[in-house]
């Protein structure tokens, strides 16, 4: 194999290349305009015939000669006599050979059967439409390589085509990799994942206009690496392979390319993303693509659309920016550019944004991804309170509506936030784990909309400000120690137990040091998990024997749970928060029965004060 390994080619400067090798020649077929919505015009469109055919009145009322009106006023008004001055017409019915106007139904009266009276002059052609006034014959509809929109397939039917020439879309070839992938619909067995990039991958293909073809999962051998993508490069316009491009034993990908064709880089400046590999196979551009979800996603986006959009001859496409406060820093190394994805939310008139996790295995905080940070190469990162520019991956519509809770963490709230918009039209929770007094603090600078609180410690942080605050009531919880085996009522503490950790400024953790008194000391190298759930799960899994945790994650694994003390949870959030759309809609899903039932269902809970409201 030629040395391609390893490269560290700016994206840009990938885009370019990929382009640059590669020529298609997309054939034209005709279709009906039904099924054209999302297609590229392969050629101008002209209108077949005009829209109206005819002329037509515009309102509903009488067609008469304007001349016979000309000297009609408020005082002296003109009767016609119904056959012989005027007819009556609906809106959009062809207007009769002898009238050249209409006067609106409303403007007659009607003295007598068969008769009208008309108190106002109206010029000719007063409420008519001409023919081809919407579209005449011959006139441009669309120009070429123009991407259907549900508008223009009305103003087509309009303009009497019926069926019209487009670009073949081009089929794209998804080859999933990995003998330890299963295809959706199989059950897994121990050891096995679930392959699901392919699905996501046919997604976006089928958003930016291609025809996605999901092949079966190939397992990690060469041969059968080999095979695949030669019959794709065979059958199909592009060919995406997921994944194997890395540096592990059984990544064949960049060797199988470089065998069957050219390999254009291997390896690209970025995070994630870096391991991608571009070939062209018989004429074919080949995208082997890195299996982290994350990873896989920002580069199907990269170099997929680019090619597609190249396939229409389409221009490049810019993502929409917005500019926002960093409420903490971002750290990078320098060597490459780096993807970063960041939760965003508008907190008095202000676009603010954290940065979310950067695992590139981690699919929720794709979904959770408000936009992205881009990092330059040559940049360490930003400091927190840095104004940066994000591409917004979200409508800004929806950021605006998003509700930014930090502070502790707890499962209801997680509920909580998926109910939200059944009681706020368009509104979404985010939320980020803070602490309790942090998540104060951050609500002072203006960095959230609220803090999640339990317990009574972060009275000790509160200070007004100004700021008139409220307290609402959540629920009351029971707090626990969550382990895998039955407890029988004395601490489930011994030297070898595998501990996962509240964070060291956590309330939690002040409250398990209170009450045993020292005893409990953080060692370096000890787990340390925000997550309630993610620590039961991991219990669960076996790979740690004790947290400590509401009652409502110990039940949702089947793990024994012994009550250590009941708290209240609570909000924290200005007053004129609450007063606001998002905060009226949030005091109504507290108090509904929604939220009581996905309380009940996790169980644990107390909710008869929930969404009280106490102004501080
Ligand atoms: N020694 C090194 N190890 C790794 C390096 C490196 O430079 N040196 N790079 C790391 C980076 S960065 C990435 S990204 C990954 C990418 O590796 P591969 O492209 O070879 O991907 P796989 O190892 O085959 O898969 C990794 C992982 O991705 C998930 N995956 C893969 N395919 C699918 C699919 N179709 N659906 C869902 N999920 C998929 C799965 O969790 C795999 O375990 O390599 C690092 N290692
Ligand atoms: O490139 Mo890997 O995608 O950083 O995780």
């Amino acid at each position: 194999m030629r040395n391609t390994r390893s490269g560290n080619v700016p994206i840009e400067e990938a885009i370019r290349r990929l382009l640059g090798a590669v020529e298609f020649h997309p054939e034209t077929e005709t279709i009906p305009v039904a099924e054209a919505r999302g297609r590229v015009t392969a050629e101008p469109v002209l209108a077949r015939s005009s829209t109206p055919p005819f002329s037509a009145a515009a309102m509903d009322g009488i067609a008469l000669r304007s001349e016979t009106v000309v000297t009609a006023t408020p005082s002296r008004p003109v009767r016609l006599k119904e056959g012989r001055d005027f007819t009556f017409i609906n809106t959009g019915e062809p207007m009769p050979g002898f009238a050249d106007s209409v006067v609106m139904i409303e403007k007659v009266t009607v003295p007598e059967e068969g008769w009208v009276e008309v108190r106002e002059a109206v010029p000719p052609f007063k409420h008519v439409r001409q023919p081809g006034e919407d579209v005449a014959e011959g006139e441009v509809v669309l120009p070429a390589r123009h991407r259907i929109r549900p508008v223009d397939l009305g103003a087509l039917l309009a303009a009497g085509v019926e069926e019209l020439p487009v670009l073949r879309r081009p089929r794209v070839a998804i080859i999933p990799t990995g003998s330890e992938m299963v295809s959706p619909g199989i059950p897994l067995k121990r050891g096995q994942l679930r392959e699901f990039n392919g699905t996501a991958f046919a997604g976006f293909l089928e958003e930016w206009g291609a025809d996605p073809e999901r092949r079966n999962v190939v397992p990690d051998r060469k041969e059968a690496i080999y095979r695949a993508v030669l019959d794709a490069a065979a059958a199909c316009d592009m060919v995406v392979v997921n994944a194997g491009s890395s540096a592990g034993s059984r990544d064949y990908t960049p060797e199988v390319l470089d065998e069957l064709g050219t390999v254009l880089l291997h390896g690209v400046a970025a995070r994630p993303g870096h391991p991608v590999v571009l070939a062209v196979v018989k004429g074919v551009p080949v995208l082997g693509l890195p299996g982290y979800p994350v990873s896989a996603y920002l580069s199907l986006n990269w170099f997929a659309r680019p090619l597609i959009r190249h396939w229409f001859g389409e221009g490049e496409e810019r993502p929409r920016q917005v500019e926002a406060r960093l409420t903490r820093e971002v750290r990078t190394k320098t060597g490459s550019e780096d993807f970063i994805r960041m939760r965003v939310s508008c907190v008095n008139g202000e676009y603010v944004a954290a940065p979310l996790p950067r695992g590139a295995g981690v699919t929720l905080s794709m979904v959770r991804a408000d936009a992205w940070l881009r990092v330059p190469a040559d940049s360490h990162g930003y400091r927190s309170g840095d104004r940066v520019r994000l591409e917004i991956a979200r409508p800004l519509e929806s950021i605006r509506r998003t509700l930014s809770l930090t502070g502790c963490d707890d499962p209801l709230l997680d509920r909580l936030g998926a109910i939200v918009p059944l009681f706020w039209k368009g509104g979404s929770v985010s939320r980020e784990f803070t602490g309790d007094r942090a998540g104060l603090s951050m609500l002072y600078r203006g960095d959230c909309h609220a803090v999640a609180v339990h317990g009574e410690g972060w009275q000790e942080e509160w200070q007004r400000e100004g700021i008139r605050l409220a307290r609402v009531r959540l629920a009351h919880r029971e707090m626990g120690w969550v382990t895998v085996s039955h407890m029988d009522g004395t601490e489930p503490w011994g030297p070898d137990t595998r501990f996962i950790r509240r964070p060291p400024e956590s309330e939690t953790e002040r409250k398990l040091e209170a009450r045993l008194k020292g005893s409990l000391r953080f060692s370096p190298g000890e787990r340390v998990e925000p997550s309630h759930w993610k620590a039961a799960a991991s219990i669960s899994e076996g790979t740690a024997d004790l947290t400590v945790g509401p009652r409502s994650a110990a039940r949702a694994f089947g793990l024994g749970f012994m009550p250590l003390w009941t708290e209240p949870l609570d909000l924290i959030l200005p007053v004129r928060f609450l007063e606001s759309g998002g905060g009226r809609a949030l005091l109504e899903a507290l108090r509904s029965g929604e939220f009581r039932g996905e309380a009940e269902r996790l169980g644990g809970y107390d909710t008869s004060e929930s969404g009280e409201v106490t102004v501080l």
